[in-house]
């Protein structure tokens, strides 16, 4: 058998404002390479990644974040502005370079004010390497990067969302599939509910939903992930049903479903069998969930070959659970185990912090706050902030609880809460569990979904559960087979416990994967084993304090 050595794949990306039409409305979009959504980047297992990219933007700084891929041993590569690095001046390249190590389903985006907002996304595919087996088979597959667009621009955005009293963004006009979505019109126009002209395609535009052609009695593959800015969404395929088998690069234990929630940060892989009617088509469907909707469906098509493409469906859209029916998306979340197999958690933590996520006021400001402390990055990134002793940030960390008496059920003005950009020193090698605790929101009887993505690590998620978080929940904790996840929902007035060891030397933020909710405040940063990171690339650091230090030359 011929042993096929791990091989670096090398990209050159321009990142520009670009011209494009996601809707048919023609806006300023964040493109690569001319391109929007950016290119799809394919690698095996054990190959390592090297992005060359280049801040085409000319008056903005930029980087990208490879979001699932764990940068062991590349902290620096993570591409997170003022955590990981120092955002890319105009006119500068920066090297993105590290090993992807396990097969699965991930993508790239914007980390730095709200670029992700403004378009600046891709897909990532992990196929695995030479004599590594997928646990199940297909034939064939398919990849849909799904995501929210406003007409707004995101500079625009940024600023309502700072402003005093808040402008907040609202729902987004279009839902995209692989970046394109209609505005104005359907695809599915005769059944469209308030009516809507169908769509006058011809196939070429930017907006043209891109079909997916398959033969029938086949298996295939598809490939989501979610790189909304707000949107949770519902993927249905109109008559088939789907079988989950991975999530966010993690093998699962299969199970079918009829339709699947899937939440901003998020990635699965679902097996669908063409095994319906092969003289028809079908749909693919989104919809938004968690919040009210005031988004059309985003569609697009399943063509069994020989078909032809124009040929309708003659059955309406999938119709999406109601928006509120949280026990539908619990259902499914609870469904979610690791496959047989897969690491196992270790049996007990070295420290509890329990986060509780809240809606604030600071000076008429509405912010959102994590134990009282809305995040403000810092000028000096963390990363190299702390590897060289200069800790340019809030001295006293921020607090592993929340007081006893607080009621997560009842509205709260949280009137002490601040700004803060302190950090969770993990020591290193040691068993973190977190216990994300929503709570009421500023407004009444209002609480919110918020996805929590974790940087460098995967998590296992030990359990959901309502109302307050309490120590009897532990015993109800999952610690034979909890799915591995780089992203967990919280649902409304509800708590979520992960676990994970702090055994990859870095900076690594935790955050609401809602990018007005980040742009808001709703984060924070953890530390572990930062004096183990080896020599940063210089780029990396040079602004704020540790540009300085560089200047000063003491430790080139
Ligand atoms: O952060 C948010 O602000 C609004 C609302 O709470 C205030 O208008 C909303 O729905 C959010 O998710």
């Amino acid at each position: 058998r011929s042993v096929m050595a791990a091989k670096t794949r090398h990209f050159k990306w321009n990142v520009e404002y670009i011209h494009w039409s996601p809707d048919g409305e023609e806006s300023v979009v964040m493109g690569i390479n001319g391109q929007f959504p950016g290119p799809t980047i394919r690698a095996n297992t054990g190959d390592t990644v090297a992005v060359h990219l280049t801040n085409k933007l000319h008056t903005e700084g930029v980087v990208i974040h490879w979001h699932g891929i764990r940068q062991i041993g590349t902290p620096w590569a993570d591409g997170t502005a003022a955590i990981s690095q120092c955002a890319i001046n105009p006119g500068e390249t920066f090297l993105y370079r590290f090993k992807v190590d396990k097969a699965g389903t991930y993508f790239y985006h914007g980390h730095y004010g709200m670029q992700r907002s403004a378009g600046l996304y891709g897909s990532l595919i992990v196929e695995v390497g030479e004599g590594e087996k997928e646990p199940f088979h297909y034939d064939g597959e398919f990849n849909l990067l799904l995501s929210d667009w406003w007409h707004k621009g995101s500079h625009e955005q940024e600023v309502d969302l700072s402003s005093n009293p808040l402008r907040w963004i609202g729902e987004p006009q279009t839902l995209l599939i692989n970046g394109r979505g209609q505005y104005n019109c359907s695809l599915a126009a005769q059944f469209s509910k308030p009516p809507l002209s169908l769509c006058k395609l011809r196939g070429g535009e930017q907006y043209a939903p891109e079909i997916l052609r398959v033969r029938p009695n086949k298996i295939y593959r598809l490939r989501v992930a979610s790189t909304t800015a707000l949107a949770s969404l519902s993927l249905a395929i109109g008559g088939h049903k789907m079988v989950v088998v991975e999530a966010d690069g993690n093998y699962v234990q299969p199970f079918s479903v009829q339709d699947m929630d899937i939440y901003s940060g998020e990635s699965y892989s679902v097996l669908f069998k063409t095994d319906q009617d092969p003289t028809k088509n079908y749909w693919i469907s989104i919809n938004v969930r968690g919040r009210e909707p005031k988004t059309p469906q985003g569609l697009t098509l399943l063509n069994y070959l020989p078909n032809s493409a124009s040929k309708f469906p003659t059955s309406p859209p999938p119709i999406a659970p109601l928006w509120n029916d949280y026990n539908h998306s619990k259902s499914f979340s609870n469904k979610i185990f690791a496959l047989m197999g897969s690491p196992k958690p270790p049996p007990q933590n070295h420290r509890r912090i329990i986060l509780l996520n809240t809606q604030n006021k600071i000076d008429g400001y509405t912010k959102w706050a994590i134990n009282n402390v809305s995040l403000v990055l810092p000028t000096t990134p963390y990363l190299g902030s702390i590897r060289y002793g200069i800790n340019a940030f809030d001295a006293k960390p921020p607090p592993d609880n929340f007081p006893k008496d607080y009621d997560v059920l009842k509205q709260a003005p949280n009137s002490n809460s601040t700004y803060g950009n302190g950090v969770y020193l993990l020591k290193f090698n040691t068993t973190i569990d977190i216990i994300l605790q929503n709570a009421n929101a500023l407004a009444k009887d209002v609480s919110e979904i918020h996805p929590w993505h974790l940087h460098g690590h995967d998590f296992w998620v030990l359990g959901y559960g309502e109302g307050k978080f309490s120590e009897k929940d532990v015993k109800n904790f999952n610690l034979k087979n909890p799915p591995l996840r780089n992203t967990a929902v919280i649902f409304p007035f509800g708590w979520t416990a992960l676990r994970f060891v702090t055994d990859n030397p870095g900076v690594w933020a935790f955050h609401c994967h809602i990018e007005p909710h980040l742009h808001m405040g709703m984060g924070v940063v953890f530390a572990e084993g930062v004096h183990l990171v080896k020599k940063i690339p210089k780029e990396a650091l040079a602004c704020g304090l540790t540009g300085k230090m560089l200047m000063s030359n003491k430790h080139n």
